[in-house]
């Protein structure tokens, strides 16, 4: 019996090692006959092969996987590109989870991807497959024809009127300001920037604000709309993360019933928003007052075109989920460095101080050279959003990246993908010099917009909030300043830690005192 058991186990370890091998050889087989044949179409195409990243995993790319994950855990989330373009040069191929993965921070091969090029990279492979459960189809998931539609659709909302609007915004403000201590106290201003934001961008996504400020607020935005969010959002971002093997992303059972929790709560809006506009329709009446400070509210706008709520919502989601934290964490950043450098919140004090009591205009901020050169560096150093994903769509050359220099045109083929890094590429120091990573706002006063600064990327799909965001931080320096002399850091750790779920944040927030002018 004992015999008969060895040979069972003998026969058992034979057969497995037998089949892993033939899975290896097949595998192994497959990968070089695919190789020669790229290696045959890139060489026709008048291309170089191009820079490779050395995986100890050839297969899936767990280790550049693993790298990641352990950056992100000890808060230098933008470490795994720096160090692997210093290695490797601006355009390296590499392995994500079985698919090729470019990742680039060369800005000619960018500018390439985002306009000559740019019918040949989507969007919808990557965003849609796995953003598709929470976000819906809608402007940031898909690609072509659809995209158009949906761009049109949320166009108005951040039209240059709707920039000027400063005055439903200042309602916000006032109120986060007078949520800062009086006397010089400390304060994290991060978790407070974002309330600010949650309150103005729900007031023009769904026409009703979270007043989250407001200190008798029973808003359900308020209440539970960012904690569900931001249940639902981690499971998103795991999901994007793992690529092919999302499936092993946790319980999906478990992140579906995230997602409705918000879904609910936003087909309230929808469904209460399309019952008014029928009501309307019935007694005749066109044209009603909004109900909020603002000319257009996207959610009146969409149940103007469908009564299709799944549409409705799905719009609703594309737009919110870029609006909620990217600006607050803009301002929260901003904060978190000139708390950090007195002299440069001096500077760009006396400049505010010139405009004396003059309306806030979108014209007149734009004006402020100083505040505008601030933003920028925060911008450059510290982006809440550090890159962009897009697949190819059809076989594409890039003008670098093969070849020894890196110098020579590389051959991208369908389903490849580029992972477009911006952070590195704003503190290049080829580009920006040897202080590349100093906060030093001067360094804009002769500087050209060019493809060398991309927070709110290029090209047609260029972020459509970038004046509103500008326009709305600097709002907020301007009456801070009016209001505080000094601005002092009260955080112990000096260096920005980030944090990472889609948006790169201050893990230890921006805590800081105002000291009254
Ligand atoms: C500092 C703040 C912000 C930064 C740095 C930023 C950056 C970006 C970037 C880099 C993209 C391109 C994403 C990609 O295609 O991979 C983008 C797209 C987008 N952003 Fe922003 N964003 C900011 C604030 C906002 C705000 C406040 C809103 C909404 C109110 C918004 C709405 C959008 C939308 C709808 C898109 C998709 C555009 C399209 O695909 O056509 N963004 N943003």
């Amino acid at each position: 019996m004992q015999f008969v058991h060895e040979i069972n186990l003998k026969s058992t370890i034979e057969v497995t090692l037998l089949a892993v091998a033939f899975v290896s050889s097949v595998t192994l087989l497959t990968w070089l006959v695919t190789d020669i044949k790229y290696r045959v179409a890139a060489n026709r195409a008048g291309c170089s092969i191009p820079k490779r990243y050395f995986h100890w995993d050839p297969f899936l790319g767990l280790d550049l996987f693993f790298l990641r994950i352990s950056d992100m855990k000890a808060g230098d989330s933008i470490a795994t590109d720096t160090n692997l373009i210093k290695r490797y040069g601006k355009t390296v191929q590499t392995n994500s989870w079985g698919t090729k993965q470019y990742v680039i921070s060369d800005p000619i091969n960018i500018q390439t991807i985002l306009t000559t090029q740019v019918d040949n990279f989507g969007s919808a492979p990557m965003n849609r497959k796995m953003c598709a459960d929470f976000l819906g189809d809608g402007v940031m998931t898909v690609d072509g024809h659809a995209w158009k539609q949906s761009r049109q659709m949320i166009n108005p909302v951040f039209a240059r009127a709707q920039v000027s609007e400063l005055s439903s915004f200042e309602k916000h403000l006032a109120q986060m300001i007078d949520q800062i201590p009086k006397s010089g106290g400390t304060i994290d201003m991060q978790p407070l920037c974002k309330r600010l934001f949650l309150d103005s961008s729900s007031e023009f996504v769904f026409g009703k604000s979270a007043n989250s400020l407001s200190p008798e607020t029973d808003s359900p935005i308020a209440r539970r709309l960012p904690g569900l969010f931001d249940e639902a959002l981690v499971g998103m971002f795991t999901r994007f993360m793992m690529g092919k093997f999302s499936f092993m992303a946790g319980s999906k059972r478990k992140y579906l019933e995230q997602c409705k929790a918000v879904h609910d709560i936003i087909d309230g809006f929808i469904d209460e928003e399309i019952e008014l506009q029928k009501e309307m329709k019935e007694n005749g009446k066109t044209n009603a007052k909004n109900g909020t400070p603002y000319s257009y509210v996207l959610l009146k706008e969409l149940a103007k075109e469908t009564e299709d709520r799944r549409v409705i919502r799905n719009e609703l989601m594309n737009v919110f989920f870029p609006a909620r934290d990217t600006a607050a964490i803009l301002l929260s950043n901003v904060l978190f460095l000139l708390a950090r450098h007195p002299e440069k919140w001096e500077k760009l004090r006396s400049e505010v101080l010139g405009i004396k009591d003059k309306k806030l205009t979108f014209e007149l901020l734009k004006s402020l050279k100083y505040m505008q050169a601030v933003m920028n560096e925060t911008l450059r150093l510290h982006s809440p959003a550090g890159g962009s994903w897009k697949t190819c769509l059809a076989p594409s050359i890039l003008p670098h990246g093969g070849g020894k220099s890196g110098k020579e045109p590389i051959l991208l083929q369908t389903g490849d993908q580029v992972r477009m890094s911006f952070a590195p590429l704003h503190v290049d120091p080829e580009i920006w010099g040897e202080d590349a990573n100093e906060f030093k706002p001067e360094r804009w006063q002769n500087l050209k917009q060019s493809w060398n600064f991309i927070p709110f990327m290029g090209g047609r799909r260029i972020c459509p909030a970038q004046q509103n965001v500008l326009t709305d931080v600097a709002c907020i320096m301007v009456r801070l300043m009016q209001k505080y002399k000094a601005l002092e850091n009260r955080d112990e750790c000096y260096e920005y830690v980030d944090r990472i779920v889609f948006t790169r944040e201050s893990k230890h927030g921006a805590k800081v005192g105002f000291i009254p002018a």
